[in-house]
């Protein structure tokens, strides 16, 4: 996450405050948390904001904090060119598109506990609701009326509850029903019959669950694609609920056809239903939801199942305290599309960061051409980490040279792969030539091709001595830099007098030379250009400024010292 920094700082000294913003309502905890630990950014509270505004000015935040309401699709986040992060106030991700947020490297984080005793306590109430009229009864009464024998209801002891979806609301809930001395059944294909034995559920098949369930409630997510949970009450399921059956839904509006419940309502099949989601929200002039909430068997509240004190204070502070550590270049606690890493681990791997990106700038700068396959091989210590940040830096550090992506740990996976690299791992804990060491191995173009000697580079391999990153060989050569600033890099015949050959037109240029090394070779690298096969030698030496083009063009005329070039890393 150092380049989240950095580019934070980037942002803050080129751009004025980081700027970060708010577009549904959420606790004023989260807020003032913001505000106390970024006291220089810019937080800006735009609730209700139409998609076309929200376009318009995206592109100025570093972060965006949503709930349900704000729609975070693909077009959004084309505009949103500075963003790091979205956080969801809440569980459900389906308004974020976060497909399209990894492309960009987008990190969206949620709180997914913040709010499921809410949501599981709001499914009890709206259970007692259905079973006991409290509505109608309570307009009837707003409406001047006494209509006792109106609103004759059920007890809801000895009925059996179906729960549909039994994650972490779906058991809420089913440990708070078990309280009311309700048997409980349950379909959730990724729960084990003997899981949920010991919490006192028995696991049906979804067919079972609708036939036998007096009351059934909805927990699972919104999920799209051939085994999606959209439209998983349709119109078979409702037809085989058992008669006089009551439907709860607390989880997601696409979950249900509205249509087929309408009918399935109006056909008495259904005794009652009671929604809190919809397959719209605001549910506005859509003529059917208007129709269905108004069904006098139907209770309806405005997504409210997160709506208490206790969780918007949870939801609103875990996603501020996550915004907080990313935006100052730490790592989120929930984050929806990124690997968790610990900070300790993170501190261990961060020197090897810096050196495996400089690596792939390196190669990039030394042979710039399309890549097929990388092979990461890390050796010591070292490989017993999760390493997925390394292998997003050596991303970012070979292709943010030559293309405008902005590549991290979110999104270097997708872009590899969309630049057609394949990224092989291997880790061996035995130690190679240092204790710690990565190698990273590149089959592009023309590696392979032996002949080609100015493509020698198909290998780079670094360490870290003392938290500072070391390239310790570059193709054949062994070597020994510090990969940091202006650095020209060149081959020689391994003869004498070609260092002072070197020294001296850089002493003409005014350049001076902060280190040099000159290395051998691994096996034995032939140098061409004499017409006759003598070893060569790789000469890396680091300038403070640097050097001109007449100067590296007369180093190269040497005819002992060639395939000259600059890099800075
Ligand atoms: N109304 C609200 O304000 C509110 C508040 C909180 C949560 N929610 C919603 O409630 C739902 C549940 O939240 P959670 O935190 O318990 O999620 P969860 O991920 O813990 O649980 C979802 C469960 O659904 C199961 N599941 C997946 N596909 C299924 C299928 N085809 N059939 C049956 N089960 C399936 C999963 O195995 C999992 O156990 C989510 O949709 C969430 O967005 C709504
Ligand atoms: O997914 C969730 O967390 C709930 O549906 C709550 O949504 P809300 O934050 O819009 O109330």
């Amino acid at each position: 996450m150092a380049e989240v920094r950095d580019e934070v700082e980037k942002l803050q000294g080129q751009t004025g405050p980081v700027k970060i913003l708010i577009t549904d309502r959420i606790a004023r905890e989260g807020v003032d948390f913001l505000r106390e630990q970024l006291p220089a950014a810019q937080i800006d509270e735009r609730p209700g904001l139409k998609p076309e505004q929200l376009k318009a000015i995206i592109g100025d935040y570093s972060a965006l904090v949503v709930r349900s309401e704000t729609q975070v699709t693909g077009d959004i986040l084309s505009a949103a060119h500075n963003l790091k992060i979205v956080g969801r106030a809440g569980v459900g991700v389906d308004n974020i598109d976060t497909a399209a947020a990894t492309r960009q490297g987008i990190i969206v984080v949620n709180s997914p506990t913040g709010n499921i005793m809410a949501a599981a306590e709001h499914t009890i109430a709206m259970l007692m609701a259905l079973a006991r009229h409290v509505p109608g009864a309570d307009a009837s009464m707003k409406a001047g009326k006494w209509e006792k024998s109106r609103f004759l209801g059920i007890e809801v002891r000895n009925k059996t509850l179906g729960v549909i979806g039994l994650g972490k609301v779906g058991m809420a809930v089913a440990r708070r029903a078990q309280g009311l001395e309700m048997q409980i059944i349950a379909f959730d294909p990724f729960v084990s019959a003997e899981q949920a034995r010991k919490s006192n559920v028995t696991m049906l098949s979804l067919e079972d669950v609708l036939k036998q369930a007096d009351f059934i409630t909805l927990h699972t997510s919104l999920t799209s694609g051939p085994n999606g949970t959209r439209g998983l009450i349709g119109e078979k399921e409702l037809s085989i609920m058992k008669p006089g059956a009551r439907l709860i839904n607390c989880a997601r509006g696409g979950l249900i056809d509205e249509e087929a419940l309408l009918k399935a309502l109006n056909e008495n099949h259904v005794a009652g239903a009671a929604l809190d989601v919809f397959s719209q929200e605001p549910i506005r002039d859509n003529a059917l939801l208007k129709q269905l909430v108004a069904h006098e068997r139907i209770i309806a509240t405005p997504h409210l199942g997160a709506s208490t004190e206790e969780a918007q204070v949870g939801v609103a502070t875990d996603v501020a305290e996550q915004i907080v550590s990313v935006l100052n270049g730490g790592f989120p606690r929930a984050a929806v599309n990124a690997p968790l890493i610990l900070p300790e681990t993170l501190k261990i791997l961060q020197p090897y960061m810096v050196l495996i990106e400089k690596i792939g700038r390196l190669y990039t700068q030394l042979q710039p051409e399309p890549l097929r396959k990388i092979e990461l091989t890390y050796s010591g210590e070292i490989a017993s980490y999760d390493l997925r940040p390394l292998q997003a830096a050596l991303v970012k550090g070979l292709l943010e040279s030559v293309s405008d992506a902005h590549v991290n740990m979110i999104n270097a996976q997708v872009l590899a792969r969309e630049w057609g690299i394949e990224i092989v791992e291997q880790k061996s804990t035995t130690p190679a030539e240092f204790a710690n060491q990565v190698t990273v191995r590149v089959s592009s173009e023309s590696t392979g091709s032996t002949a080609n000697q100015d493509n020698y580079v198909n290998v780079i391999s670094g360490t870290v001595m003392h938290d500072e990153p070391r390239i310790v060989q570059v193709g054949p050569y062994w070597t020994e830099f510090v990969p940091e600033g202006p650095i020209l890099i060149c081959r020689n015949i391994d003869q004498p007098g070609m260092i002072g050959l070197v020294g001296t037109v850089l002493g003409k240029a005014k350049v001076n030379i902060r280190h040099m090394d000159v290395g051998p070779s691994v096996r034995k690298a032939r140098f061409y250009d004499t017409g006759r096969p003598s070893e060569s030698a790789l000469m890396v030496i680091s300038v403070d400024n640097p050097i001109p083009q007449w100067a590296l063009d007369e180093v190269n005329q040497t005819g002992t010292i060639y395939g000259v070039k600059m890099v800075n890393l």
